[in-house]
């Protein structure tokens, strides 16, 4: 097991910050403000979707928040539980396979384009339509684009030093992952443009290169919804990704008081998406939406914000035999042979995905399972000897952290007390202490720089909770009366 931050400092940094910045480039996170939006003086988003056939509750407004939330949505009178707040018809939302308002085909560079976007970056293939639709004169859109934020604050945008600021290598791999994309995407367009041939440039003659490209990947990851059921050519229906106007200037929170929901039939055969009241909402309320249960990892990578205390939030670790050997002998348990497992060990490590061709080595902890139940398992089987006693067991009971010990308490204390001193190795790895880090945010630092130490703060917090959750479960499991019988 190494604690996955030890690579951090051995990163190559990519940033498209670090870039000459060209005319048709986008502010970056370091001058970002929230509230700035393309168009300094945006038409009116409410009054559009009205015009365009949505419903917006007479008490719902746009509120010129201040950072961190940049704008969002608030109720200006009391709203009773199960109203509508907003409706929009399927005209509204905005996605790669909707076509031009005056039906014309999609752009076949488009379409070729975004064939070549990986499937994990699903946002960029939407973003290639909303850089379309902001080149477009006269889009349907603009009303909806001019409204857009005109920077966002993810890491990809991100000084070099503020990506390493973040002192985890997970998301150092994953910022520099999409960094490096851009780079090589804004290649790949600017070859596609250059062989157009007859075929018409989808961006109206305007350059693209990888900070607009970035703009409109993070636009649509900040932003877009994931809808179910809409129809595709041969009349099957998928899950598609669509950027929804005025519904996505709701802010998130792990305690919503309303919700999207999907609605077709009745009077209305096109497809509605609205967002209801889930609860009564009292005047000056801000509306919140739950953007799902994320790590701080995708929310900094797709929204750009960090969520203090996040329950979802995780640690990455590799899983390495000499590493546990370290940790369990630093934590008192003798002859740990996490190394040197024996046959009967190793099968059950290679079910778990821990050992053979098809391992996965990446386990966390911290999250509603405070620890992976792979990790847990292994840990379990590798610190008992008798393998009948082992083999009793469902591997789901062996992966499952419940007040029963299933190999008894001893194996249990020994687990528990390894990923404790695991959790001390993953602390020391960070170069920096949180007391450290909180001293730094004190001092008044670029919003780049709040983030990434906010966001390192979490992390470790998410250790020293696991810590103190399984110290308290020793404390329980050791006031049972047959420890001090086994012990
Ligand atoms: C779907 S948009 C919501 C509208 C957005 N606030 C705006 O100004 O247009 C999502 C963005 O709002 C901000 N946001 C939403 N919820 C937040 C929260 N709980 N804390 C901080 N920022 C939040 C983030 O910038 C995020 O990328």
């Amino acid at each position: 097991m190494s604690a996955a931050t030890s690579s951090a400092s051995r990163t190559l940094f990519y940033s498209l910050t670090l870039r000459r910045r060209p005319l048709s480039s986008f502010s970056a996170a370091a001058s970002y403000f929230p509230s700035m939006r393309l168009d300094p003086n945006p038409p009116d988003l409410i009054g559009w979707v009205r015009k365009e056939g949505g419903f917006v509750h007479p008490s719902v407004n746009i509120s010129r928040d201040e950072p961190p939330h940049g704008l969002g949505l608030v109720a200006s009178q009391d709203i009773p539980k199960g109203s509508d707040l907003i409706a929009l018809p399927d005209r509204l939302p905005l996605g790669f396979d909707v076509d031009g308002r005056d039906g014309t085909e999609a752009n076949p560079v488009l379409v070729e384009l975004a064939s070549k976007v990986p499937v994990e970056l699903w946002a960029m293939k939407l973003g290639l339509r909303l850089l379309q639709e902001r080149a477009k004169v006269g889009s349907f859109w603009w009303t909806y684009i001019s409204n857009l934020p005109e920077a966002y604050s993810v890491p990809i945008f991100f000084p070099g030093e503020d990506i390493k600021n973040l002192q985890y290598a997970p998301l150092l791999y994953q910022v520099n992952k999409r960094c490096r994309f851009l780079l090589e995407f804004e290649r790949e367009v600017g070859r596609a443009l250059s062989e157009l041939g007859s075929r018409s440039h989808p961006f109206e003659g305007k350059d693209v290169d990888s900070s607009s490209l970035g703009w409109a990947m993070s636009a649509v990851s900040s932003r877009a919804f994931r809808l179910h059921g809409r129809k595709t050519g041969d009349s099957s229906s998928v899950d598609t990704p669509m950027m929804l106007p005025l519904i996505d200037m709701c802010n998130h929170s792990f305690s919503p008081n309303a919700r999207i929901v999907q609605e077709r039939g009745g009077p209305m055969p096109e497809m509605l998406v609205k967002v209801v009241a889930e609860k009564e909402i009292q005047a000056n309320d801000p509306l919140f939406i739950n953007y799902g249960a994320l790590s701080n990892d995708l929310f900094l990578l797709d929204y750009g914000f960090v969520v203090p205390s996040n329950p979802y939030d995780m640690i990455e670790l590799k899983y390495d035999g000499g590493l546990l050997d370290a940790a369990s002998m630093a934590a008192g348990v003798t002859s740990p042979n996490f190394s040197t497992p024996a046959t009967w060990q190793k099968e059950i490590l290679s079910e778990l995905k821990l050992d053979g061709e098809s391992a996965d080595l990446k386990v966390t902890i911290g999250g509603s399972d405070v620890v992976e139940g792979r990790l847990l398992a292994a840990l379990r089987v590798l610190l008992e000897t008798d393998a009948s006693k082992v083999q009793r067991h469902e591997l789901s009971i062996l992966k499952s952290l419940s007040p029963e010990a299933p190999l008894g308490t001893v194996n249990e204390l020994a687990a528990f007390r390894t990923v404790i001193a695991l959790c001390a190795i993953a602390l020391e790895h960070f170069p920096t202490k949180i007391t450290d880090d909180e001293s730094i945010l004190r001092k008044g630092v670029p919003s780049s720089t709040e983030l990434a130490v906010t966001f390192r703060i979490q992390k470790k917090s998410v250790i020293i909770d696991v810590m103190r959750d399984l110290s308290k479960r020793i404390k329980s499991l050791l006031s049972k009366d047959d420890v001090v019988a086994q012990g």
